[in-house]
């Protein structure tokens, strides 16, 4: 505490712990420019100036903050803010409104042509400015979805050693066993309750990618923030490099990663376990969201830590609810009831499976038998159908063996099984071809057609084959997004079945409440709400799901389900709030810049015109 004399008046200002001395004291006056403040009459009064002192002091100043992309407001600092922060000439001199700063991002964004390129020029804006980053992407999210998310960010991901800027996120190698805790302090914000953490070893269907992965956990981590509203300092993404068995990349001398084939075995389970652990010492309450792991692994971490840390993994239980959700809307067009439906999956890994299963779970709490409900689903693996007379199935894949003749191919599968579904999950594109789609419009009134593999290079089909081959006729979804098309003089608009739709709002859920776990019940709640949350107006119009300008609804209303499912499973170690909407609303993160002054006369810049 210092007690200042100013125009006859004492005032006590409190200054940073390790300012002890005069010297200290003076050079911090100059710093935040002390003089210029109390010149100002609107500061006469001690106990004004003493509220902006307050604000001030923690905050860095000069250049510091221009370098500080939280609170960097950019040309956006007001001419009080400018003065006080000491930052005079280091800005051109017209203070710009937000919207004129997001409409120079917009205006050159739109310039550039290459959507990697685009994705360059965001993650820059990311680096210098978050608040401006968010308001420009949640303000504009149909068109930057497709390229800070699916299908940009596996392009970025397969050359992102070759864009590299700024490293972003933290990196556990192999290499840190042992001191991974350390590795995490290392992270400049202290309280993180989010991590998506990849291995990089499947990345979207794109396959082992290394550490170059990276992009991934960034991308799912932005879209948490403009899609859920959590505030971007709370989450962290992580890769965690334990080699890569592509050649390519170790053969590239740009490659960051470990130039080492990959840890297996007890080393792999060891580091991975070091990992959770850690989180839990050093990010107590944080959520794990696993993603884009290999199958094996990807199943095995989910069983082991399922019941043990807040986690859950997307790629199996994400992509299962938003597929679950696209089917309750598709049965609104095609009639019939769940239990009549027979969905043949191209594909027995992660998103086939977590789909089947949850699929089963919902039959199941509609009183349907467990045995008829898995005869509800069907898988072609890389060896034809799974049937039950195939050896070395896996316990996974021995759950869905039917009792069936063998079929070899998905076309053979599909004109024996004649299913009313095909589910792409396969990583391969174009594997719904026209003879295929053809058969299903054979077999269906209106064929569900969800080809969910990413990003669009790995579709099953297109948006415009699977109509044009059905006839106008089938109800799709794809995991990457497609533009709205005309069909026999009749706009289309092809859902995106992406688990964007879910894993924001899932997280958002159970961050609020304070859960102990994530749980089936929670992704099933999500599925069934966000299928409800489709308007009439939007059914008309043939929408399987709500259009992405409505994120941060959806979330907030998937995240509420799922905050009500904690409660009830006695998860919830928060409070219970009366109620969980207006709690979780209030918790949700809106990118407007911070009043560093607190003046009610401060210039707000000019309106643009
Ligand atoms: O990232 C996406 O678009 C969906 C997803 O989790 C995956 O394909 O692995
Ligand atoms: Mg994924």
């Amino acid at each position: 505490m210092y007690k200042v004399q100013f125009e006859g008046q004492e005032m006590v200002i409190r200054f940073p712990q390790d300012l002890v001395d005069n010297d200290a004291l003076s050079q911090f006056l100059g710093h935040i420019n002390l003089r210029s403040i109390l010149r100002k009459s609107a500061f006469s009064n001690s106990a004004d100036c003493l509220d902006k002192m307050r604000r001030l002091e923690n905050i860095p100043h000069g250049a510091a903050i221009l370098r500080d992309p939280y609170l960097n407001k950019g040309t956006a600092f007001t001419k009080e803010e400018r003065e006080l922060l000491g930052l005079n000439g280091l800005l051109p001199p017209r203070v710009h409104t937000m919207e004129a700063q997001v409409m120079r991002i917009l205006e050159n964004l739109r310039k550039i042509e290459n959507d990697l390129d685009k994705y360059v020029y965001l993650n820059s804006l990311s680096d210098r400015n978050k608040t401006l980053y968010y308001r420009v992407l949640m303000e504009n999210i149909e068109e930057l979805m497709p390229v800070v998310y699916t299908p940009t960010v596996g392009q970025a991901c397969q050359e992102y050693a070759h864009i590299f800027r700024r490293s972003r996120g933290i990196y556990i190698s192999a290499e840190d066993k042992g001191r991974v805790a350390d590795v995490l302090r290392n992270w400049p914000q202290k309280d993180v309750r989010l991590i998506v953490v990849t291995d990089g070893e499947r990345i979207l269907g794109l396959g082992d990618l290394g550490a170059d992965g990276m992009g991934i956990p960034v991308g799912k981590l932005a879209l948490y923030s403009a899609c859920a509203g959590i505030h971007p300092s709370l989450s962290l993404p992580v890769t965690i490099d334990v080699g890569t068995e592509n050649k390519e990349l170790l053969e590239d001398p740009l490659y960051f990663g470990l130039t080492q084939n990959r840890l297996r075995g007890d080393a792999y389970d060891e580091l991975l376990e070091e990992f959770v652990v850690a989180v839990q010492q050093v990010f107590p309450r944080c959520l794990i969201q696993f993603e884009d792991f290999s199958n094996a692994n990807a199943f095995r971490l989910l069983d082991k830590y399922r019941d043990e840390v807040l986690c859950f993994n997307d790629d199996i239980q994400g992509t299962a609810a938003v597929a679950l959700a696209c089917i309750y809307s598709a049965l609104r067009y095609t009639g019939g009831s769940m239990a009549d439906q027979k969905f043949l999956f191209l594909g027995a890994g992660e998103a086939g499976m977590g789909a089947a299963n949850l699929i089963v779970s919902a039959l199941v709490d509609e009183g349907v038998s467990e045995e008829k409900a898995r005869q509800c689903c069907w898988f072609v693996d890389s060896k034809g159908l799974v049937v039950k007379s195939r050896n070395n199935l896996n316990a996974h894949k021995r759950e869905f063996a039917h009792d069936h003749a063998p079929a070899s191919s998905l076309l053979e599968a599909v004109e024996s099984v004649r299913p009313t579904a095909i589910i792409g999950v396969s990583g391969q594109g174009k594997m719904f071809t026209k003879e295929i789609l053809e058969r299903m419009a054979d077999y269906n009134e209106k064929p569900i057609v969800f080809p969910l593999s990413n990003p669009t290079t790995k579709a099953e089909c297109t948006a415009e084959d699977a109509c044009q081959w059905t006839d106008g006729r089938a109800v799709f979804a794809s995991g990457s997004p497609f533009k709205p098309f005309t069909y026999a003089g009749e706009k289309r608009f092809p859902a995106q079945g992406n688990n964007v739709y879910i894993f924001p709002g899932v997280g958002m859920g159970c961050m609020a409440c304070w859960s102990r776990k994530v749980t089936d019940e929670m992704f099933l709640a999500a599925a069934r709400v966000l299928s409800g949350l489709v308007t009439p107006e939007e059914q008309k119009q043939g929408m399987l799901l709500p259009p992405l300008t409505r994120i941060r609804e959806v979330s907030l209303e998937i995240a509420s389900a799922v905050a009500e499912v904690a409660y009830d499973q006695g998860l919830a170690t928060h409070p219970r709030p009366s109620s969980l909407e207006t709690h979780i609303a209030s918790l949700m993160y809106i990118p407007t810049y911070m009043d560093y002054v607190g003046s009610q006369d401060c210039d707000k810049g000019e309106p643009v015109k």
